[in-house]
């Protein structure tokens, strides 16, 4: 279960909600489901400093990362330094990238590979638009933004990705997909990813699903059977809900 805070909490405001994180959850939950939090990067090093001297099981990682490792990109962050950092993970081409930085495949494809190059778990996120999914393009459209995250990558590097289905219309709209949507395209990503490589592969990618989760949802997304977890946006800042998102009762 991942939260992404997206652009919201200042690095004391961080603090004060990986606390209460933490301390909402008991370890059997940690025993049963991976937390990962992805703030901004100013709040990483405070993540840090609390994840480590608390010996907190939560993971964290950034919500971007250059494709480039170090050099003349004012504004860029290397996977480099949030692997130094001690993050695990690193989201990699959100809806939000993608229309407000007109990130294309291509640069989510070398994002990819950067957060790889740097031991870190890139989370490539992909779905479509309304005006798509009205179409009934969906499907293709969403698994072309699979083939272009996963440009070059080799069997291994490839089963090392989390995928993360976010359909753009379910995203802070409150309009969550149906458990079948999701469902629907869990197993169309997974499908193309045995296509692409093998069935070891297809089985061992963690699928994730993204859009307005929240508590008194998570359960039947959940109990899809290619769903592995959640992308958690809105409701991953408030540390009462996003305990209870990973608390999650597969037979809600
Ligand atoms: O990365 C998270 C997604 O954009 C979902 O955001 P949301 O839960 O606020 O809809």
């Amino acid at each position: 279960m991942a939260g992404n805070w997206k652009m919201n909490q200042n690095h004391l405001e961080a603090i004060g909600l990986v606390q209460k994180l933490a301390f909402s959850l008991d370890q059997d939950v940690f025993e049963k489901v991976e937390v990962a939090v992805l703030p901004p990067y100013t709040d990483l090093r405070s993540v840090q400093t609390l994840v480590d001297g608390d010996k907190l099981s939560i993971a964290y990682g950034g919500q971007d990362v250059s494709a480039h490792d170090s050099g003349a990109y004012t504004g860029e962050i290397s996977g480099a330094f949030l692997r130094k950092l001690g993050c695990s993970y690193v989201a990699v081409g959100h809806s939000e990238r993608r229309q407000y930085h007109a990130e294309s495949d291509e640069l989510v494809n070398a994002k990819v590979k950067a957060a790889l190059r740097h031991e870190l778990t890139p989370i490539l996120c992909i779905g479509e638009g309304l005006d798509v999914r009205k179409a009934g393009e969906h499907v293709s459209h969403t698994l072309a933004q699979l083939d272009g995250g996963l440009k070059g990558l080799s069997a291994e590097q490839a089963a090392a990705v989390v995928v993360a289905y976010e359909p753009v219309w379910a995203i802070g709209t409150g309009e969550v997909a149906t458990p079948e949507d999701a469902q629907e395209m869990a197993s169309a990503i997974r499908a193309r990813l045995a296509e692409l490589y093998s069935s070891d592969v297809a089985g061992t990618v963690r699928v994730l699903y993204g859009g307005s989760v929240k508590a008194a949802n998570v359960g039947p997304i959940m109990d899809q059977p290619d769903v592995d977890g959640a992308l958690v946006g809105g409701a991953s800042l408030d540390a009462d809900e996003f305990a209870a998102i990973c608390r999650f009762d597969r037979s809600s």
